[in-house]
């Protein structure tokens, strides 16, 4: 949703009184954007909001809960997928009666490639991820090389894409192993996405440029990258409490000595998982910062123990990430490989812990170790939506030596620290005057405006 505002608010910015740039979305969601929407308003960006009301009741679930981040259960999910479902025909009908140039949608929404299609205007895409991902997924359904290998935790290379790239069966999602009702779904999606007239990436072009290429290729659909967004547009969505402790805390730290941990919006971990990182949190020796939503499960006496020898900071509920991540401080980034994650990381210029959970993340985990190089993975093996005791523990020992390898002292860490210090110049450069995104904006809006014209002309001969 963020990066998704953060486009809308970029056209507007991009398009001065020429574009004007409906949101349409749910009432508890339009909550969280509305007042930087408001702010474009002022500032004289043509922008707004259309909320619609979220079918709680229909949809079984209690008021108010129209994203993943207040509960996500699998029952919640299926049920939330559902509400979003009762929506379409109102969301299809506001489409059909605003009658927009151009239709910007999440990939999750198939049925918008065919409103557009009956009004001819063309639909963007939005994946959520990065080319990286779509090339990914791609090679393995089309190739399927994980039915080839006896075990689960053999790995195997991903087929013809522009690097050597292994992963394990037990690292892909769910829906690739073949879930009938979701392989449908993800069927639709795929159908849509192909019909659509392209996509719209977060992303840009030193980070992924051979896989947008291939990408392209292999598809033969227009693609745009348009990041890193959150460069372009400055978010403050953040809780100020929280920023204030975050930053002065940060203020007192040394330059690149502390650890940032945050395994994204969704993820959600078992008591013991908690309990071996938090030991290994206090047993490193560099400070850290710690953004996590089962504080209830922390060890007895930990939170007052790190607060008290300074060693860590404990962030309820939302952190500001962008602005830990860009403080002179942080070291490092254990990160779940959340493509925002990883492009926030990659802007501010802090090399990764990888420990991808779920969803796409193992795919994204590898452009950072094994592509790009500048992170170290943690070694989690097993992909899964849901926390259970059952999984796999990811070892205290395991995180603090690939938090050593990332923070320590060595030849190695010097090595991705560059790295990541110089894609974090390119991404800067790509939103500045003349760089590689700020183009493809342009040329984006151009092509749009172009496509309005022509449907005109067709209008007005008919
Ligand atoms: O306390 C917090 C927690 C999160 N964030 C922000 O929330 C976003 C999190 O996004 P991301 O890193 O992409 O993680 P998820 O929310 O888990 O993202 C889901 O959506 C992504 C984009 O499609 C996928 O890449 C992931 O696999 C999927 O889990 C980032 O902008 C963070 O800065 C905060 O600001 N404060």
């Amino acid at each position: 949703m963020v990066p998704m505002v953060d486009i809308a608010r970029l056209f507007a910015a991009a398009g001065g009184r020429d574009i004007r740039v409906t949101i349409l979305t749910t009432t508890t969601n339009a909550r969280r954007i509305s007042s930087a929407i408001d702010r474009d308003s002022l500032s004289g960006r043509r922008i707004s909001l259309i909320t619609l009301a979220f079918p709680f009741k229909e949809a079984g679930l209690p008021e108010g809960c129209e994203n993943l981040l207040s509960a996500p259960t699998p029952e919640i999910n299926f049920k939330l997928f559902h509400g979003i479902e009762l929506l379409q025909p109102e969301m299809i009908d506001l489409v059909r009666t605003h009658r927009p140039d151009c239709l910007v949608t999440d990939y999750l929404y198939p049925w918008s490639a065919d409103v557009s299609a009956e009004l001819g205007i063309p639909r963007l895409a939005f994946s959520g991820s990065g080319f990286f991902n779509l090339c990914i997924a791609d090679s393995i359904e089309a190739n399927n090389p994980h039915a080839q290998i006896s075990s689960e935790s053999e790995e195997f290379v991903v087929p013809g894409i522009p690097n050597r790239v292994t992963l394990t069966r037990s690292q892909l999602p769910d829906i690739v192993k073949g879930e009938a009702k979701l392989s449908r779904f993800f069927d639709k999606l795929k159908q849509a996405e192909r019909r659509s007239y392209g996509v719209i990436v977060n992303t840009f072009h030193s980070l992924e440029a051979e896989y947008a290429d291939h990408y392209r290729r292999v598809t033969g659909l227009k693609a745009w990258q348009l990041g890193p967004v959150s460069l372009f547009i400055n978010r403050n969505f953040d809780d100020k409490i929280n920023r204030e402790n975050c930053l002065n805390w940060l203020d007192s730290m040394k330059p690149n000595s502390v650890l940032y941990i945050c395994l994204g919006s969704l993820t959600r971990f078992s008591k013991p998982q908690i309990t071996e990182i938090s030991r290994a949190l206090e047993e490193s020796s560099h400070p850290f910062i710690w953004e996590g939503k089962e504080q209830w499960w922390l060890p007895e006496g930990f939170e007052n123990r790190v607060k008290q020898s300074g060693k860590g900071l404990i962030i309820r509920g939302w952190a500001p990430q962008m602005a830990i991540l860009e403080h002179a401080s942080i070291g490092g980034f254990v990160t779940h490989c959340g493509w925002n994650s990883i492009m926030e990381g990659v802007c501010a210029g802090v090399p990764m812990v990888t420990w991808p959970i779920f969803a796409e993340q193992f795919y994204n985990e590898k452009l950072v170790t094994q592509v790009m190089k500048f992170g170290v993975s943690v070694g989690n093996e097993v992909w899964s939506v849901w926390a259970t005791e059952e999984l796999p523990l990811i070892r205290g020992e395991r995180l603090r030596s690939a938090v050593e390898v990332v923070m320590g002292g060595g030849v190695e860490a010097a090595e991705m620290r560059r790295k990541a210090v110089e894609l974090g110049k390119e991404a800067k450069r790509a939103v500045g005057e003349g760089g590689t995104s700020s183009d493809e904006l342009k040329g984006l809006l151009e092509e749009i405006r172009g496509c309005k014209s022509k449907r005109r002309g067709v209008e007005h001969v008919a």
